[in-house]
């Protein structure tokens, strides 16, 4: 079986590479950076390191990469080829794969091959749904009913932490033993066929799509976010710090609730996944930079992502929501001049206000009470700040 991943990068490789390796797929992988190409291609095999297993190797053979930039072709006869296509390249780079897909499921249509499972794995809500409409807008512009004769366009929500160290000048994935991936079963091209060995398959995406945005992604973004301002550099040295812990764990909480109410989640088997989760977080080989958890703020601050989302909806259902409140004002103080995104709110504060920026970047409107919690959290945290 062929499998075409768009993404080489710390989930590409550390964990969907491994999942799709393990069930059974020869991969080619797309990806930008030519070094991790050359690497692949140099043995047809790459390493990855299973942290909680005291970094053990693990070694992915049967796999090849093609850049874009200049092997399209290529691409396009893998994709014509491929059992299944999967992406984890950050959802605001789906419209970059665009064409080049287009172009490949429209030669796979001309040459009259059967549909493929098209997934995209990426940490947004529905991101295959977004890939599907990158698909229609871009120049290659597929239509609905190409989509639909050649694809199975499945989201999913993707759980594993992966983080990467540099060996011989190249990335080698780093990750955690323990990960989710959850596959909407319905909109595969065969429901009753389970693709990826490991991964669990559910009508409903939904509800796991939001526990785990909304409870480890807001916990996860809580301890970056105020570990950041406490002067921590990492989210196990934030978390030992029993105030950040509070507040992780007190985000996680109401985000919990809502989903207990909203989906009928048993609220003791949410504060379960709750102790799981910081046990992860805190495992003691982990060292995860704030910088990493915290990265690309614009998108985790987004009305839909993981603290405003639940806070809106904790707000809406009249359940408490301060600790998304403080966790959303120390993402309005989160500095690193190696992240645009980081740069551009900081930039943005200082030329409109902070009543302007958290309107801007939340849509969270200012005659309203969740507004003024992280407005006042905000002030109040301006004077932490190391
Ligand atoms: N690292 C993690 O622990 C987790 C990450 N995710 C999600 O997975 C996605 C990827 O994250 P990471 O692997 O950590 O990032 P990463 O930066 O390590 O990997 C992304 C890879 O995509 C490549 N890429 C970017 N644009 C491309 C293009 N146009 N064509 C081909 N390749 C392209 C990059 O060069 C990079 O190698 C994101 O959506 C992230 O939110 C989800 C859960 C956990
Ligand atoms: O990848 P994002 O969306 O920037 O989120 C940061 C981190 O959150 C996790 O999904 C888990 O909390 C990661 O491991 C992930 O990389």
């Amino acid at each position: 079986m062929k499998a075409v991943h768009f993404g080489a990068g710390n989930i590409g490789r550390g964990f969907i590479g491994e999942l799709l390796h393990d069930s059974g797929f020869e991969i080619t992988f797309v990806e930008v950076g030519q070094e991790i190409v050359d690497r692949i291609n140099a043995t047809h095999t790459y390493d990855l390191y299973i942290i909680n297993r005291n970094y053990e190797k693990k070694t992915i053979d049967k796999v090849k990469a093609y850049s874009p930039i200049t092997q399209e072709k290529e691409i396009i006869a893998a994709i014509v080829e491929a059992d299944i296509i999967t992406t984890s390249v950050w959802a605001d780079n789906l419209p970059k794969i665009a064409n080049t897909m287009a172009r490949g499921l429209k030669a796979r249509l001309a040459a009259g091959k059967s549909r493929v499972n098209i997934m995209a794995c990426e940490n947004a809500f529905f991101a295959t749904n977004i890939l599907k409409k990158a698909l229609l807008n871009c120049t290659e512009g597929m239509t609905e009913d190409e989509m639909t004769k050649i694809g199975g366009f499945a989201n999913v929500s993707v759980d594993r932490i992966a983080l990467h160290s540099i060996k011989d000048g190249v990335s080698v994935p780093e990750i955690d033993e323990a990960f989710e991936l959850v596959i909407e079963k319905n909109k595969l091209v065969d429901p009753s066929a389970e693709p990826i060995k490991g991964a669990d398959y559910a009508d409903n995406l939904d509800m796991y799509l939001e526990r785990k945005l909304y409870m480890v992604n807001s916990g996860h973004a809580a301890s970056a976010y105020l570990g950041q301002l406490y002067g921590c550099a990492t989210v196990q040295e934030a978390l030992a710090n029993p105030v950040i812990l509070e507040e992780a764990v007190g985000t996680m909480k109401e985000a919990a609730k809502v989903l207990v109410k909203k989906f009928g989640f048993k609220e003791a088997d949410l504060q379960y996944f709750i102790d799981k989760n910081i046990k992860r977080f805190t495992f003691p080989a982990l060292k995860d930079e704030v910088l990493r958890v915290g990265r690309a703020p614009i998108r985790k601050l987004a009305e839909q992502d993981r603290l405003v989302g639940p806070a809106k909806q904790a707000e809406a259902y009249g359940y408490e929501y301060k600790h998304l409140a403080k966790a959303i004002a120390a993402a309005f103080l989160f500095v690193n001049l190696d992240d645009d995104q980081a740069i551009e709110v900081q930039d943005f504060v200082k030329q409109n206000g902070i009543e302007k920026a958290i309107t801007h970047y939340t849509n969270i409107q200012a005659d309203t009470e969740l507004f003024k919690v992280i407005l006042s959290n905000y002030n109040n945290l301006l004077h932490v700040k190391k």
